[in-house]
This record gives C-alpha cells, sequence and structure tokens, in this order.
C-alpha cells in the first residue's frame, strides 16, 4: 500500500494524494478513454505528453497540449457568442459534465457574469425546463421507485467523501412552486456556489433530488416529463420517504451535511426539526434567508445612521423565507435589547390573506409569528397598504413570490413615514419580484435603501447611480456550510446562522461601507469570513468535533479557512504504482 491512512479513495474514479515535497497529485483509478469521459479526471487537451503516454491516452487527445488558462479564454469567447441565458445556462451545465474543473475555472473567472446563469435568475428557467435540457445524470435521483434500495443507490454514487448535499423535494422552487423532479436543477446550481464561493471541491458535493410525485398536473400529462409521474406523497408516507434517505446518507456519508433547499411550508419546518440533531443540517430558505436579510437590514440600518430597535418591520409573506426573516429579525431586535412585548409591536408578518393576528385560525408554525390582536385596535385594516401605514413601518420586506405586490401606493406609504425607506423585494426568480427597483428608487425620489433577491443592474435617478444589493442566501449558505465542514459540526445550531448573518454585515461594512451587500464577484471573500466565524461559534457552542481550532487566533484561523478553499486546477497525474490499493 502506497498509504498509511485507513481510508477509501477520494472517489471511485481517482484519489488525491500528496508527494513527499507536499505537493498534491491526483491517482486515477481508471486507464485511457475513461480518463476522456469522467468530468472529475477529464483534462481535456491538457494531459501532458508524459500523462498520455504514461496513462493510455497516446492517439486519442487532439496533438496541442494546453494550460487551463488557454482552455478558459477559448471557452469564455465560445460563451459570449451564446445569446439566450437559458442556452449560456446549458452550455456551462454541459462543460460541467464534460470537464468539472475546467468549468469551474472559467466560473471563477466570471463570478459576478456567470452567476445568474448557473444560479438565479436563469436556474429557475433551467429547473422549469430540466426535462428538455437533461442530457447525462448528475447526483443522486431518489423517488418512490427506488427509495426502498436507498442504501444501494448510495452505494452507487461514485464519491466516498461527500461533505455536502443539497436535497430538495421540489416542492417550493425559489418563488416558482411545485417544480416536480425539475428541482434536482436547483441541487446542481446551489453546489455549483459550494465550490465556487464556498471552497469545497466538487468530490465533496451531492445535489439530491427527492422525487415523492408532484401536484402539477401539466406534468403528469406530460410523456417528456422525466419525474415520477404520480401526485405528491403526503403525511406519513412522506416523512418515511425522508427517513429513509437521511439514515442511508448517515450510512454512507456520516461526516455530511445536509441543505434544506426549497420546501415547501408544508414540509419545510418538520424536515428541518426533525433531522437537525439527527444530521448536521439546515434549510436555507428559512434560516439562509433569514440571516441574509437581517445582513443587509443591519447595514441598511447603519447606512442611515440608525439602530435595528428603531424600525418597524413589515415582512410580506409568511412561507419558508417569511418565517425565516421574522426569526432573524426578531433575534437582532433582542440582541439590541428589546424584549417580546417590543418585539411584538415592530415585526408584523402578512400571509395572503393579510396580517397574521393571534385570532386568526393558521398553520402551527405561522402562530408565533402572528401580532396580539389588541395591537391592531382601531386600525383601519390589515392588508399590506394599511399595515404599512398603521404600524408605521420603516422596512418593508417582500418573501411572497408575488410579483409586483409592492406597488407605489405601498412604497409611497412607507416613504410618508420614514425618510429613507429600506424596502427589500426578496422574491425569486426576477418575475416574481415583489417590486422593480428601479420603481422602488423613481416612487420614493432616490431615497429608498434598496435590495433584492435576484440580481438588478444599478438603477440611474436624477445623475445618481444605486447599486442594488444582492440580498440572497448565497451571501451567507456557501459560507455556512464550508465553516461547519471545517469544524466537524454535529450539529448547526441557530446561533451559528445568526453570526452567520453578523459576519456578512461585518465584512460589508468593512469593505463597502455605503452598500448593503457586497458585489456579488466577492462572494468567496465573503464567504471565508462568514467560514471563520461560524467555526468561531461552533466552538463556543461546544458542536465542533475537529481538533485543533479551539486556540487559534482569528487570523490564523482565517488563513486555516484560505488554505482549505478549494481552487479549480488540473492537479499533476501519477498513475498509480502497481502494488497501489486499485481494485
Ligand atoms: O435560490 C435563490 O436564489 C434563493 C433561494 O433560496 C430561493 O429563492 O428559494
Ligand atoms: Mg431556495
Amino acid at each position: 500500500m502506497t498509504t498509511t491512512e485507513d481510508r477509501l479513495p477520494l472517489t471511485t474514479h481517482y484519489d488525491v494524494r500528496r508527494d513527499a515535497q507536499g505537493h498534491r497529485y491526483l491517482e486515477p483509478l481508471v486507464q485511457g478513454f475513461d480518463l476522456t469521459r469522467i468530468p472529475l479526471l477529464n483534462k481535456g487537451t491538457a494531459f501532458t505528453h508524459e500523462e498520455r503516454g504514461a496513462l493510455g491516452l497516446d492517439g486519442l487527445i487532439a496533438p496541442q497540449v494546453d494550460t487551463l488558462e488557454t482552455l478558459v479564454g477559448r471557452l469564455y469567447r465560445d460563451y459570449v457568442k451564446v445569446q439566450e441565458p437559458l442556452d449560456k445556462h446549458v452550455f456551462l451545465r454541459n462543460l460541467q459534465d464534460r470537464n468539472e474543473v475546467l468549468f469551474y475555472a472559467l466560473l471563477a473567472a466570471h463570478v459576478e457574469e456567470m452567476l445568474p446563469i448557473v444560479y438565479t435568475p436563469t436556474v429557475g428557467l433551467a429547473v422549469q425546463k430540466f426535462s428538455q435540457i437533461y442530457r447525462v445524470p448528475r447526483g443522486l435521483m431518489l423517488s418512490t421507485d427506488n427509495i426502498g434500495r436507498a442504501g444501494q443507490a448510495l452505494a452507487n454514487v461514485p464519491l466516498n467523501d461527500v461533505r455536502i448535499i443539497v436535497a430538495t423535494d421540489s416542492s417550493a422552487i425559489l418563488g416558482i412552486g411545485d417544480q416536480g423532479f425539475g428541482g434536482m436543477g436547483i441541487s446542481i446550481g446551489k453546489l455549483s456556489l459550494y465550490v465556487v464561493a464556498g471552497g469545497v471541491g466538487p468530490d465533496k458535493t451531492l445535489p439530491v433530488e427527492l422525487d415523492v410525485g408532484t401536484g402539477r398536473q401539466d406534468l403528469l400529462d406530460d410523456p417528456d416529463y422525466l419525474g415520477v409521474h404520480h401526485q405528491r406523497l403526503t403525511g406519513d408516507e412522506y416523512l418515511a420517504f425522508v427517513d429513509r434517505f437521511v439514515e442511508a446518507t448517515r450510512q454512507r456519508y456520516p461526516k455530511a451535511i445536509i441543505q434544506w433547499e426549497d420546501f415547501s411550508k408544508d414540509t419545510a419546518f418538520r424536515v428541518l426539526e426533525r433531522y437537525r440533531k439527527v444530521v448536521p443540517s439546515f434549510n436555507d430558505d428559512i434560516q439562509g434567508t433569514g440571516a441574509v436579510t437581517l445582513a443587509g437590514v443591519l447595514r441598511a440600518c447603519a447606512v442611515k445612521g440608525e439602530r435595528l430597535a428603531e424600525q418597524v418591520i413589515v415582512i410580506h409573506g409568511a412561507g419558508a423565507g417569511g418565517a425565516g426573516v421574522a426569526t432573524a429579525i426578531r433575534e437582532g431586535l433582542k440582541r439590541e435589547g428589546l424584549d417580546a412585548d417590543e418585539i411584538a409591536r415592530r415585526v408584523f408578518v402578512l400571509d395572503s390573506r393579510g396580517l397574521l393576528t393571534d385570532d386568526r385560525q393558521m398553520e402551527d408554525y405561522k402562530q408565533s409569528l402572528a401580532t396580539p390582536k389588541a395591537v391592531t385596535d382601531g386600525w383601519a385594516g390589515t392588508d399590506l397598504l394599511n399595515v404599512v401605514r398603521e404600524a408605521k413601518a420603516t422596512v418593508l420586506l417582500g418573501l411572497s413570490g408575488q410579483g409586483g405586490i409592492f406597488s407605489e401606493d405601498v412604497v409611497k406609504a412607507i416613504h410618508q413615514n420614514t425618510a429613507q425607506p429600506i424596502v427589500f423585494p426578496l422574491s425569486n426568480p426576477t418575475a416574481n419580484c415583489e417590486a422593480l427597483p428601479e420603481d422602488v428608487l423613481r416612487w420614493t425620489g432616490g431615497a429608498a435603501l434598496v435590495a433584492t433577491g435576484s440580481p438588478f443592474a444599478p438603477v440611474e435617478l436624477n445623475g445618481q447611480t444605486h447599486a442594488i444589493g444582492q440580498g440572497n442566501n448565497a451571501f451567507i449558505f456557501p459560507g455556512l456550510g464550508f465553516g461547519a465542514i471545517l469544524a466537524g459540526a454535529r450539529e448547526i445550531t441557530d446561533e451559528m446562522v445568526l453570526e452567520a448573518a453578523y459576519a456578512l454585515a461585518d465584512y460589508t461594512a468593512r469593505t463597502h461601507p455605503g452598500r448593503l451587500y457586497p458585489p456579488v464577484g466577492e462572494l468567496p471573500e465573503a464567504s471565508v469570513e462568514v467560514a471563520v466565524r461560524v467555526i468561531q461559534q461552533a466552538l463556543r457552542d461546544g458542536v465542533a468535533q475537529e481538533q485543533g481550532l479551539d486556540d487559534l487566533d482569528e487570523a490564523t484561523l482565517t488563513d486555516l479557512v484560505r488554505a482549505k478553499f478549494w481552487v479549480p486546477k488540473y492537479l499533476p497525474f501519477r498513475a498509480p504504482r502497481p502494488d497501489s490499493r486499485q481494485n
């Protein structure tokens, strides 16, 4: 054996090792043509002459030997010729499925430009068209057909050291609802961000689709739809399905974190609570969105020269996102010294029927978000416009998925209450955004502090340029997950998520004091800071299992996080020695 450690190779197809000088190299466990067909192994024309000779590639690759940089340049020149966002998405996904390091090198070189293509908003369209654009498999597809063999399905995954899983049941993708099997696209997209912005190696990531059926008749009737053709499982059957997935995952990947993504309000809270002490896991839409929104609101308050505790916050939308944001904002208010009574008078949550008041019939999870009925005594009404007026709102947050619901009336009403209203239409993708930033700015004479969930171009108004911050949980989950991985966290605590919010706000305050969020191009940098603070919080909470982190000061910890950050490059290949463990 060439290794002393008792562990499986990183994947079925290769291992990564270090030579005597400490340089990393890749040891392929397959040979020849297969090397050009496995995306994590393929180097395209960048295989060296020596590698071609040693690995059975002679004659199988174009003569020229390229570098990764040359390939990135060539691909980019091709990429810019593609016009439609969905076609660009398909271009990049095909590259990912062909040559994964090159995909990440290209993405890393053009983060700001390509994020809206691999991720929000274009990923929304890719999810809707998933069955049409599907070419080769990626990730784990569990369905009612195979969930009884979940253990075998996980054993079939060629990765041996998965650390982060994004799993969706596709019941509430972005703001576009039930997407059936197509939700796999969001798991894939989120994990691309874990790699490019969160420093996790692609061979440690696994996208998962939990295909429990769909409530969409149009999909069920469509012969081209690739998911299972039946109604969604519900109740105990549904939970038994997810139980099987969690149990098989724990067996195969005991160190993996699960990010629950885009579960509808009917399942999101139950799933999160059921498993969060069983596997390190969090719900991105509840907790990630809560944290990223709190971070932006804290920044907006600072820009105004005020405190969060002075604001009155109206949250429109009481699904997973709205509930998560309400919880995060309440925590923020508590940290600034407000008691429960005061908080109840400052945070108002609305669903599609208006303000949640404690005399209303509603789902269990909403009850803790409801306003005491007495607070609304004498109000003209409890619809959005009336709540903004009567509560004297200064902050308006949109998580409803209802495009355009922040009308001119509503925005002008909040502007009556404060010189600089904080207005965040956060729903995704773009068509579901509660208002267009340029409208909000125009209706408020440029005074509003605006951030959105989907990317928007800067707005020019009266000779001024307003950058629109992207309050997307992409600023939280990669750093949160990376930090939790590095800490070996056995649980992801609420405090770790909250700390991620303050870390992001601090990063923005230091690097861009006038902004609400950093530019998206800085996602990797911001994630490093988030990861460091998450590790520190995991240590404080006593959930970090990784040894040797306790005594590190912040600078050393930051260096460590940077050193662990995966960067796309082609490692040199060395054929395994005959006595190696191949087979
Ligand atoms: O995916 C995004 O852009 C943010 C998110 O989690 C959602 O909108 O569900
Ligand atoms: Mg989501």
